[in-house]
């Protein structure tokens, strides 16, 4: 085979003399080789590797041959134009010889590849035909003439009669001189077309070698199309070893489930029996948003197996561990389903990612797994309650302090939380309870992943995730002058908004029913059993405590029940409701929310003197109850904190 690339693979001796000649008298250097039906996909395939860049194939080989060679095939069969041509032939031939009769009479089909368009053609020359695939020889009689697909090139058809079946006139239709023009110049678009298509690819795979992570590509079979030079180095594995083979037998611990079938972005950990092991994130490949396979980005682990096991000791010392996962989230809401899928893709990145929900509606539950489904799990997670602390004492648990920063401190100097999360993830909560001349120290960390400690010169690198969290709407609160916009934008880069439990009354029969289990089981009593009206009366509350205000209310009963059936009555007495407020009412004493809430929170620490026998009472957690009483404490300055206390 010479430079010329288009190859022309012919049903017979007399086809190709002809196409040779045409392509003689066009100056076109096109290889052209005879083929049987039987042996024309071993000639394809062999023309194929002599280099040829496209086939044109007569019209009944090509729809096996393209489909076992590697470069584009045109189909060479007869055109429109030859048929019409072919079919006017024979109505002029019938009347000549005083044979027409119009529609009186049929004019027989035979040959696939012109069926279908020699029907329509046929009806505009007002000719009826018949597909004689169908009809016996003998029936023959009836036609006025008979039209064929004969495997040949010829310049005009169908004016002469080739030969007689059982005494009928047939014509033959064959293929046009325009029509073998034709194909060649589609074979030459295509061959340009492919050329471009190859040099991005090259552009691409020159991309992919050079860059430092290992890349793979998985198809939509699970099949490993693609490796990079540096995942064959890491996986210590050639591109001959794996392309083609199952993606399950390179990566037996990766699944690629969520990926392929849902377009999910995951992380996952490959151990490959080496101390080091990988992480694994795995993309969806999406064209006009069908997945249409997956790409592996493979990285070193950043902890080894004897850094895990070390990492984990210190972590259970620490205490700054995340137990939940996505698992725990118990939810039946469809947008709430979709925002853990969101969690999920956003764990799978290392931007900074606000959870904006009412108290008690799992923002640490969501924190808590995003650390435990990100590349961070096995560093520390560590929660910082905002609202908590007094501003100067929050400044140096967050960044430390150097020795002698301030009278009491330390002697040594103390690391700040930011400093004990590294590796990790730390969950700012309460976030919109900062004040501004924190936000701004907040706001160069989250920019740069430095800090520095109160008292000392020296700018120490952090490397962590941060998940912000807060019940406030902080565009209100940038509106107020009270949140700073630019730590908005830095914190808010992915937001996840969780429902506030009245939002999804579909929720509670499967929250009564998990966490019911999870507590009769630690409080060793027998799980409850709820009646169709006490489940009503949970879904018709309000739930100002949410999902942890529910919980309070479960284990009370599961404390105070003697049997394990659940009436509605016993649902209202333990939430403390009359028939009406289990509507959604609930009776109120007269104020502000403010000083009805404030009245509330202070007569049950004066009777318990506890903030977390409080927070239990109420449903509500220990920040809210802190975060409430600053509220009023900062509307109210004649309030004593150091009374409750
Ligand atoms: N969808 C849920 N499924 C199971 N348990 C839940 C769910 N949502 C919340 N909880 C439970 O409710 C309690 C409160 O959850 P969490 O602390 O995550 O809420 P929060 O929004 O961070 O509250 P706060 O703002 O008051 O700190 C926890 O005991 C948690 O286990």
């Amino acid at each position: 085979m010479q430079t010329n690339k288009i190859a022309l693979i012919a049903p017979n001796k007399d086809f190709t003399l002809r196409a040779l000649d045409l392509f003689s008298e066009w100056g076109e250097k096109i290889h052209v080789a005879v083929a049987s039906r039987e042996d024309s996909i071993a000639i394809a395939q062999q023309l194929s590797e002599r280099g040829a860049d496209a086939l044109i194939c007569y019209a009944s080989f090509n729809e096996t041959i393209k489909t076992t060679v590697n470069i584009p095939t045109v189909s060479l069969r007869p055109s429109m134009l030859d048929i019409l041509r072919s079919l006017q032939g024979v109505k002029e031939w019938l009347a000549k010889n005083g044979k027409w009769a119009g529609t009186q009479q049929t004019v027989g089909l035979i040959g696939d590849a012109i069926i279908a368009e020699a029907t329509v053609v046929a009806d505009i020359l007002g000719i009826k035909t018949t597909i004689l695939s169908d009809i016996r020889a003998g029936e023959l009689s009836e036609f006025a003439a008979v039209v064929k697909e004969i495997a040949d090139i010829a310049d005009s058809q169908g004016s002469e009669p080739m030969s007689t079946m059982n005494d009928i006139p047939c014509f033959p239709i064959t293929v046009g001189h325009e029509t073998v023009f034709k194909s060649v110049r589609q074979a030459r678009e295509l061959i340009l077309a492919g050329r471009v298509d190859r040099v991005k690819l090259e552009q691409f795979k020159a991309v992919m070698e050079f860059t430092g992570e290992g890349i793979v590509a998985v198809d939509s079979q699970r099949r490993i199309a693609y490796i990079n030079h540096t995942a064959e180095k890491l996986l210590n594995k050639s591109k001959e070893q794996v392309v083609g083979c199952l993606a399950a037998t390179t990566f037996p611990d990766v699944n690629l489930d969520d990926t392929l079938r849902y377009g999910q972005t995951r992380v996952a950990e490959m151990n490959d029996g080496s101390d080091q092991g990988f992480t694994c994130r795995i993309v969806p490949m999406l064209i006009s948003g069908q997945t249409v396979g997956a790409v592996l980005t493979i990285a070193e682990a950043p902890f080894s197996a004897k850094d895990k096991d070390k990492a984990s000791r210190a972590l259970a010392e620490s205490g700054y561990r995340a137990t939940y996962n996505f698992e725990d989230f118990i939810t039946a809401n469809t947008f709430m389903k979709e925002t853990l899928e969101a969690a999920k893709s956003y764990a799978c990145v290392d931007s900074t990612i606000l959870i904006n929900g009412d108290t008690g509606t799992g923002k640490e539950i969501i924190a808590q797994s995003i650390h435990n489904y990100s590349q961070r799990c096995r560093g520390p997670f560590v929660a910082v309650n905002c609202a908590a602390l007094p501003e100067s004492l929050l400044e140096s648990e967050l960044f430390g302090y150097e020795c002698g920063a301030f009278t009491g401190a330390r002697k040594n100097g103390k690391k700040g939380l930011f400093e004990q999360a590294d590796k990790g993830t730390i969950f700012l909560d309460e976030i919109g309870e900062v004040s501004l001349g924190m936000q701004a120290r907040l706001l160069r960390v989250l920019q740069q992943r430095e800090i520095m400690r109160v008292g000392g010169d020296k700018v120490i690198p952090v490397d962590v995730g941060i998940i912000a969290a807060t019940h406030r709407n902080l565009p209100d609160l940038i509106e107020k002058g009270v949140f700073r916009r630019d730590l908005y934008y830095r914190l808010s880069i992915l937001q996840l908004r969780l429902l506030p439990l009245s939002a999804r009354p579909e929720d509670i029969p499967l929250l009564v029913e998990n966490i019911g289990k999870k507590l009769s089981a630690k409080l060793f009593k027998q799980s409850l059993q709820f009646s169709a009206g006490a489940i009503e009366v949970l879904r018709r509350y309000q739930w100002p405590g949410n999902v942890r205000e529910l919980a309070g209310v479960i284990e009370r009963l599961i404390i105070l029940k003697k049997d394990t059936n659940v009436t509605s009555d016993d649902v209202k007495k333990v939430l403390d409701v009359s028939d009406c407020q289990a509507d959604g009412v609930r009776m109120v004493p007269k104020g502000t929310m403010e000083e009805i809430e404030y009245a509330i929170i202070m007569q049950v620490l004066k009777e318990t003197g506890s903030h977390e026998q409080t927070a239990k009472i109420l449903g509500i957690s220990t920040t809210t109850i802190w975060r409430k009483i600053k509220l009023f404490q900062n509307e109210r300055n004649d309030f004593n904190l150091q009374q409750i206390q």
